[in-house]
């Protein structure tokens, strides 16, 4: 977040946010049961225009069912949000009265539709698990219904349709049905579709997963062109701290439905006192490597060794000492997992809670 944008209005504003699921459960060899599931449970947080975000947090913990929410698609159970100051689902959550209680009809169909289809005029969204493109259509065909569906005026069109083309490398695939294209290019294709209509907020859910190195490396390369080129607001969920690491300075953690931590990711290191491991190539087999403050090895194989570091640490000092001294080839940085940072981070709050400290240094766990 620039200094700048530090006091901007907010662009997304959510307020004690629920989502209660009623499912069906098995109870015994034919009775069920009704179940009540709290997706998302009372979550509050702001989010200033042109701040690039990420939502992180282990499987089932309410990312998906946020987003579904800030995007209209779901109806929240409780509490309010708001997005370029539009309330998808006005009434949501609460009763009816007056006029509305006589026909509720309005509250459930007309106006929320009428504040939905405003909302998605503002927003883009994109499924890494799901395409929103036409499966037997060409790419370029698919950008066309798109500028139909939101009227998109031509030349602001022709004008996002080339800088899209050129950013992501598509000029090859626009002919090409869009079943035909490999994940990575599909991904591609699909960013594109979600910034036709000039969204001010784009809400990514896992758009690297699955990729490989190259595509992962071009994605987060057009994310952060279009963020510093246009401003647009990014809350991004992935499993990939290094999407965050490169791509956002403030990080929101989900679990079991509410928000554990906001603020920086080394804050986050730092709360879950997590390790980082820096995995280094040599030009042969050595003994273990010593002597690099702040970092212990702690595995060989032939001529690799992995050198295990405090997460909040710069890794710069320690690939400065170890190309001192060893004949280095390679060497990459490896995050922890997302749920051994959450797991550490319960693990320290707890044991802040007994001592009466609290966990992180930046941000706060919540
Ligand atoms: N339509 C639904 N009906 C019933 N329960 C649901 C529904 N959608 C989600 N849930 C439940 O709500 C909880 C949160 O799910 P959600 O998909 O939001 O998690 P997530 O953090 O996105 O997980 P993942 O990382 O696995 O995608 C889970 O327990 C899930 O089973």
């Amino acid at each position: 977040m620039t200094d700048e944008r530090a006091g901007a209005e907010p662009l997304i504003e959510v307020d004690g946010l629920e989502k209660v699921f009623s499912v069906r459960r098995r109870a015994g060899r034919l009775r069920r049961v009704r179940q009540e599931v709290r997706a998302v449970d009372g979550i509050s947080f702001r989010v200033p225009r042109g701040e690039m975000v990420g939502y992180i947090g282990p499987n089932g913990a309410g990312k998906s069912t946020t987003i579904k929410m800030l995007t209209g698609i779901l109806v929240p159970s409780g509490g309010r949000l708001r997005i370029a100051g539009i309330d998808p689902s006005p009434g949501a959550g609460r009763r009816p009265r007056g006029r509305a209680a006589a026909a509720p009809g309005l509250l459930r169909r007309g106006y929320p539709d009428r504040e939905r289809t405003r909302l998605a005029r503002r927003i883009g969204v994109v499924f890494g698990q799901r395409t929103t493109l036409w499966w037997d259509l060409p790419l370029k065909d698919s950008y066309e219904l798109v500028r139909r569906m939101y009227r998109v005026p031509d030349a602001v069109y022709r004008a996002n349709l080339e800088r899209c083309v050129e950013l992501l490398d598509l000029a090859p695939l626009l002919a090409v049905p869009v079943r035909q294209l490999s994940l990575g290019q599909r991904m591609r294709g699909d960013l594109a579709a979600a910034l036709l209509h000039d969204p001010e907020v784009l809400y990514l859910d896992e758009p690297t997963i699955g990729l490989d190195v190259v595509s992962k490396a071009k994605v987060r390369g057009f994310l952060r062109e279009v963020n510093a080129e246009r401003g647009t607001t990014v809350l991004l969920t992935t499993h990939d701290l290094t999407d965050i690491e490169q791509l956002c300075r403030r990080v929101m953690v989900i679990d079991h439905g509410r928000l554990v931590y906001d603020g920086g990711l080394d804050g986050l290191r730092a709360a879950g006192g997590g390790e980082r491991t820096l995995v280094v190539d040599l030009e042969r087999q050595l003994p273990p490597i010593e002597g690099v403050p702040g970092a212990r090895t702690v595995r060989v194989d032939g001529p690799r060794q992995w050198l295990a570091f405090p997460a909040a640490q710069s890794a710069a000092p320690l690939v400065a000492a170890v190309a001192a001294r060893y004949p280095l080839v390679d060497l990459s940085v490896r995050e922890p997992d997302i749920e051994t940072l959450i797991a550490e981070l319960y693990a320290r709050g707890r044991k802040g809670a007994d001592t009466g400290r609290s966990g992180g240094k930046e941000g706060h766990a919540l």
